[in-house]
């Protein structure tokens, strides 16, 4: 391979030979992350859509380790895939009988590389580890087998022994050697120094660590040193800091390259697949597919993106099948507030426009994320829009001090009056169980929080409660304040109720794009 130079779609050049390839290594590598384990149909779903990427190497799991997992990697070579399915295999021939076993097209047949592999963890001499890896090769191939040999440990092995390792193991038959990067120890300059030595052999691959966070960067070295195949994991999902991440390598190639590996639009569905079957969440800012790689907040961002997409971005969302997101908080500023408002139809005045802006960031301020319901209530609240309110408030009586504190409301619910009355364990209690009893099913809300602050002194305080309730998958945080601490805490859940049930309705009706988790907040 040429040297791979440039950075950016603009400077990339084409490369001879072109093809890189990946051999994808989550459901053997990835799955060795402490408490993760597939099951077989997560495996094939996994497989299929690494299979459907372009991926030309599935490593489906490590055959030695369970009869369960023979049945999980069974399943994966059933699929019929494009993609040549492995096994891991130990140097040891009962390995290769378990990977046949499975009906595997290969094994990555790992030996021992360094010292400390060959001597303290195998017990072995380098030179038994030689014969033992000609006859492995010639059995594996004996019987069909693609096979990739792999010197664990490689980075810190002595290069010498590895060079033999790597001339023994083709000279065997193997179809590639791998250098393996074992615990992500190795320098750019190292991966390279050493695969250029492998490559003398013949077809080369890169195994890498992120322990120094250097995976990628030393399978680009790896590259640019003769290697011809990655091996990755999707969302670089693996053992202590992971393996190189599939996504990354995949994105890196062609935009700072210009070399097409996989269909990158698959990869944010492979990622989110993989998160899902794992249970290893996405890092918000991971690269490529982290929750917040396309995502901007603040102002000088938002106001550049909005003029140029390509402002504060590498390459379009689209790509990796992401899209866009502009997000408000503390750091908001004029523009990306005044693009949030007249996508939901709301057209301020500046002075408007600048009382919104500066509420969006006191909201931001106080640590909240500003979802699109905060903004709405934010918005009708300066631009004095009336809330067609379903729900209200018309009286309230309630005693205490008797044996059952009870309660009586009178509410206006789609213009009919409602009476009920309650008994619970104070005031507040009664008078929320009488307006649950008024409003019938339509008041089916838990009951999340309940806070209470006095905002003035002495015993007439005006007291501040703020409630939030819950509805399915909606919340509504709602504030009210009154003297009287009963009234201000059943305006406060007859409100939140008025704004889950108006929620509801919009979600339900035409403008049915409201995102079902997002919180109402209201003052
Ligand atoms: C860097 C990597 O990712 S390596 C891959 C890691 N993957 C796995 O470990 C797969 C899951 N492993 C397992 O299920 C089990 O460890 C098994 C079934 C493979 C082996 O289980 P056990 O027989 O109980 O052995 P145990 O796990 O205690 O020790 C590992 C054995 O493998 C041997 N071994 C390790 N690597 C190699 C190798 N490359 N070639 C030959 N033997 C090896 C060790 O020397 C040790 O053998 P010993 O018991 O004779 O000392
Ligand atoms: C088994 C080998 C290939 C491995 O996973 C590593 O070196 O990290």
């Amino acid at each position: 391979m040429n040297a791979l130079f440039g950075c950016g779609p603009d400077n990339a050049r084409s490369l001879d030979p072109t093809d890189v390839t990946f051999l994808d290594t989550t459901l053997r590598d990835g799955e060795q992350m402490p408490g993760v384990s597939l099951s077989a149909d997560e495996k094939a779903d996994v497989a299929r859509e690494l299979d459907a990427a372009g991926v030309d190497v599935v490593e489906a799991g490590s055959a030695c380790t369970s009869a369960a997992e023979r049945e999980t990697i069974s399943r994966v070579t059933g699929l019929g895939l494009d993609a040549t399915v492995t096994s891991f295999a130990r140097g040891v021939r009962a390995d290769v009988d378990h990977a046949l076993d499975c009906d595997v097209d290969g094994v990555n047949l790992v030996v021992p590389a360094s010292d400390r592999h060959v001597e303290t963890k195998v017990g072995a001499s380098r030179e038994a580890v030689l014969e033992r890896t000609v006859e492995l090769v010639e059995y594996a191939r004996e019987h069909g087998l693609w096979v990739e040999v792999l010197g664990e440990d490689g980075s810190r092995a002595d290069l010498e022994f590895l060079d033999r390792l790597s001339a023994v193991a083709m000279e065997a038959g193997a179809d590639r050697v791998c250098y393996c990067d074992t615990v992500g120890a190795a320098s750019p300059e190292r991966t390279a120094e050493v695969v250029s030595t492998l490559a003398t052999h013949g077809p080369t691959s890169v195994h890498t660590h992120d322990d120094l966070g250097l995976a990628n960067a030393n399978v680009l070295a790896g590259l640019n040193a003769g290697a011809d195949l990655v091996h990755a994991t999707v969302n670089g999902v693996g053992e202590r800091a992971g393996n190189v991440a599939l996504e990354e390598v995949a994105v890196a190639l062609e935009r700072c390259y210009g070399v097409e590996t996989l269909d990158l639009e698959r990869l944010y569905r492979l990622a989110r697949g993989v998160a899902d079957a794992t249970g290893v969440p996405l890092g918000a800012n991971k690269a490529v597919v982290g929750d917040n790689a396309f995502a901007h907040e603040s102002g000088i961002h938002t106001d550049g993106t909005l003029k140029d997409g390509r402002m504060y971005e590498p390459y379009p969302p689209e790509t990796v099948g992401r899209e866009r997101r502009l997000v408000l908080g503390k750091h908001a500023g004029r523009a990306g507030v005044k693009a949030a408002l007249s996508e939901q139809d709301f057209d301020p005045d500046d002075d408007e426009l600048d009382a919104i802006v500066a509420r969006v960031k006191d909201l931001g301020d106080r640590g909240k994320r500003v979802t699109d319901a905060d903004l709405r209530a934010v918005a009708a609240d300066v631009l004095g829009r009336e809330r067609e309110r379903r729900v209200e408030l018309l009286s309230l009586s309630a005693t205490s001090g008797a044996d059952v504190p009870t309660a009586s409301v009178r509410l206006l619910v789609e213009e009919e009056e409602r009476t009920a009355a309650g008994t619970g364990s104070g005031p507040v209690d009664a008078a929320v169980e009488a307006v649950r009893s008024a409003l019938g099913p339509d008041a089916n809300a838990a009951l999340e929080s309940y806070h209470v602050d006095a905002v003035t002194g002495g015993t007439d305080a005006v007291v501040a409660v703020e409630v939030t309730m819950r509805r399915g998958d909606r919340t509504a945080t709602v504030s009210a304040a009154d003297a009287d601490i009963t009234r201000a805490s059943v305006e406060a859940a007859v409100d939140a109720l008025d704004r889950l049930l108006a929620e509801e309705a919009t979600a339900s009706g035409v403008g049915a794009d409201v995102d079902p988790e997002e919180e109402v907040e209201a003052d």
